[in-house]
């Protein structure tokens, strides 16, 4: 059996390493408001991720009530700036608060609300360290388009979600999350451009580095 399948060890994995207050907080609030915040081992790996590209700059596709957003500060340089995109005005105020709870400076945080597909094509070329995205499942195909373009050499982008409870695999599910799912898993693994990984944390952490 693959060790992955053994209950208690899923469970430790998935609870290294503990988290911190503010992030519990946050993540009790995110799941009152519906929007189900990253895994606490997929909140740990994009924090790795944020000190191991040393982040200055970073892009959150999906504010929810700031979980993912707290794991990202907690990895970025202390200077670092977090550009988070959320639809819903009541996420960001929720988020606001849990950055805030955490003395994260309001310098710290860009709150950009609107439509992903609407807001990323004003974020520069190349301009970021790293690229998080958990917003539309279905319109994931675009937002690797932008994400890419927007990544500087050597930057990462990070898709949660992308085993959707193991949908992903099955050839019974064709609704439109699935199968825009399928096709960012697929893209990312045939893209020369990037470097790809899947880390089957939470319910799946896909990463890529851009090539230089
Ligand atoms: C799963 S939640 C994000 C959770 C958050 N990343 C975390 O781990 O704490 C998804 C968020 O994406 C936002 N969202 C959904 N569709 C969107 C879109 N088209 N543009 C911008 N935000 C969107 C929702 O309002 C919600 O807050």
């Amino acid at each position: 059996m693959p060790i992955f399948a053994v209950p208690e060890v899923r469970e430790f994995v998935e609870g290294y390493p503990a988290e911190d207050a503010a992030a519990a907080a946050a993540r009790a609030r995110g799941h009152e408001l519906g929007c189900v915040p990253i895994g606490v081992s997929g909140g740990a790996a994009l924090r790795f991720l944020a000190a191991a590209v040393q982040a200055r700059a970073v892009v959150e596709i999906g504010t929810g009530a700031g979980v993912s957003g707290l794991w990202l500060l907690g990895g970025m340089a202390p200077d670092g700036v977090l550009t988070s995109i959320d639809v819903e005005p009541e996420h960001h105020r929720t988020a606001r608060r849990a950055f805030a709870e955490a003395g994260i400076a309001p310098g710290r945080t860009r709150l950009i609300m609107g439509q992903a597909l609407d807001v990323l094509p004003r974020l520069t070329d190349g301009g970021y360290d790293l690229v998080f995205v958990d917003a539309a499942k279905p319109e994931y195909p675009r937002y690797l388009e932008h994400g890419v373009r927007m990544l500087r050499p050597g930057g990462v982008i990070a898709f949660d979600n992308v085993l959707w409870s193991g949908r992903v695999v099955d050839p019974n599910h064709r609704d439109s999350a699935t199968t825009a799912l399928r096709e960012v898993n697929r893209a990312v693994r045939e893209d020369e451009r990037l470097v790809p990984l899947l880390l089957p944390v939470g319910d799946g952490l896909l990463v890529a580095a851009k090539r230089p």
